[in-house]
């Protein structure tokens, strides 16, 4: 039995990062990128390295070198082995059997590199799906607790990371996100609403080849939140709070107030990060979208941006032509529906 699944790259829509710190998001899943993970049974249990995204295999010490500068030294191995850690611990805490043999677990991916896009959590996300084929316990682990497992992955390794990537990886589609600390330590999760996709209005995405670590990124603030600083809490409260506002404003198709809410997301990070740790190059995609009055905001922690043109098509070519004098790649964006089955929906509050 050969198993396989797919998981899409997202975009944080609103209210990112406040996730990372008990906020709010608004996150849609992405039909252009994708990751999938595929497990067959074998005699040994194997991790396969990817042969481009885990080289270790090279030309020269140039070669070496320049990939460690502009990549990092971690591919997706790592990743695959922390969920079957998580997995495999969460399942032995639940009382969970997990009787079957060996397998190989191999993955492919084909969502720019660490470009705020969660590529890492879809990696993640596809091997959770194909453990818990394998095993046969998708009934056993709740929907709202899967994307718990991926994040506890990430965390294993030390990357510093929220849900709203793992929640819309494992829900699909349009969804609202409360992770407020009176929901998270209550219930164990945050409070998720699935939303109507036919509800954002077209959209574009913009992104150059320049892997950016979230880790890194969000380190600096990260501690400052722990340590109390009131610039970062109080303006973390307003990013989780154009989330609320957006699902209002989505809900009443006033599509003027969002390119409002969409700006001031991104004006926010800004302030908060810094442009040093932001990068000079993901402030230009932003600069680039809002010099033909687009409204432009991140995906995620960096190399990425979301764009909504209020104007319509003619403002969408005038995107299009500033993109490519930049040297940035646009998109239009696609969303893929809800990934919920019947029953698993019956449980959540919908819009
Ligand atoms: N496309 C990829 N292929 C292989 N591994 C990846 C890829 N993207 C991310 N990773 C792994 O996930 C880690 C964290 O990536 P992250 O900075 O969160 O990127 P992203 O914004 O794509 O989620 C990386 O250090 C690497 O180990
Ligand atoms: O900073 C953000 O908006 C997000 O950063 C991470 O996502 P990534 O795709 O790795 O940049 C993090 O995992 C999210 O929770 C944050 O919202
Ligand atoms: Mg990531």
């Amino acid at each position: 039995m050969v198993v396989e699944h797919k998981s899409y790259a997202r975009v944080g829509f609103l209210g990112n990062p406040s996730d990372v710190y008990f906020g709010r998001a608004m996150s849609f899943s992405l039909a252009n990128f994708w990751a999938s993970v595929q497990l067959r049974p074998s005699d040994q249990l194997l991790i396969q390295p990817h042969p481009t995204h885990d080289l270790v295999s090279f030309q020269s010490i140039h070669h070496l070198v320049h990939r460690l500068d502009t990549e990092g030294y971690y591919g997706g191995v790592r990743l695959l082995m922390a969920i079957c850690k998580v997995f495999y611990k969460h399942c032995q805490e639940k009382n969970i059997e997990l009787n079957k043999g060996n397998f190989t677990l191999s993955y492919d991916t084909n969502i720019p590199r660490q470009t705020g896009l969660s590529g890492s959590s879809a990696i993640v996300c596809a091997a959770l799906n194909c453990l818990l084929d394998f095993y046969n316990v998708r009934h056993l682990i709740k929907v709202e607790i899967r994307p718990n497992l991926i994040l506890n992955a990430e965390k294993e390794l030390g990357i510093v990371a929220g849900l709203q990537d793992r929640v819309v990886q494992v829900y699909g589609g349009l969804v609202y996100m409360d992770f407020s600390r009176e929901n998270m330590d209550k219930l164990g999760h945050g409070i998720y609403m699935p939303m109507d996709v036919n509800l954002l209005p077209p959209l574009f995405l913009i992104y150059a080849e320049n892997p950016s670590d979230s880790g890194k990124v969000h380190s600096t603030v990260s501690q400052r939140w722990l340590d109390g600083d009131e610039f970062i809490i109080s303006s973390m409260n307003e990013v989780a709070g154009l989330a609320e506002k957006g699902k209002t404003v989505l809900l009443e198709k006033n599509y003027k107030e969002l390119v409002n809410i969409m700006n001031r997301n991104f004006d926010l990070r800004r302030q908060m990060f810094g442009d040093k740790a932001l990068g000079a190059l993901n402030i230009k995609m932003v600069e680039v979208a809002r010099s033909v009055g687009a409204a432009a905001k991140f995906t995620g922690s960096g190399g990425a941006v979301v764009a909504f043109c209020p104007g319509g098509p003619s403002q969408v070519s005038l995107l299009e032509s500033a993109c490519k004098e930049a040297g940035f790649t646009l998109q239009k964006i696609s969303v893929v529906p809800s990934f919920l089955s019947e029953e698993e929906s019956k449980s959540l509050i919908t819009y």
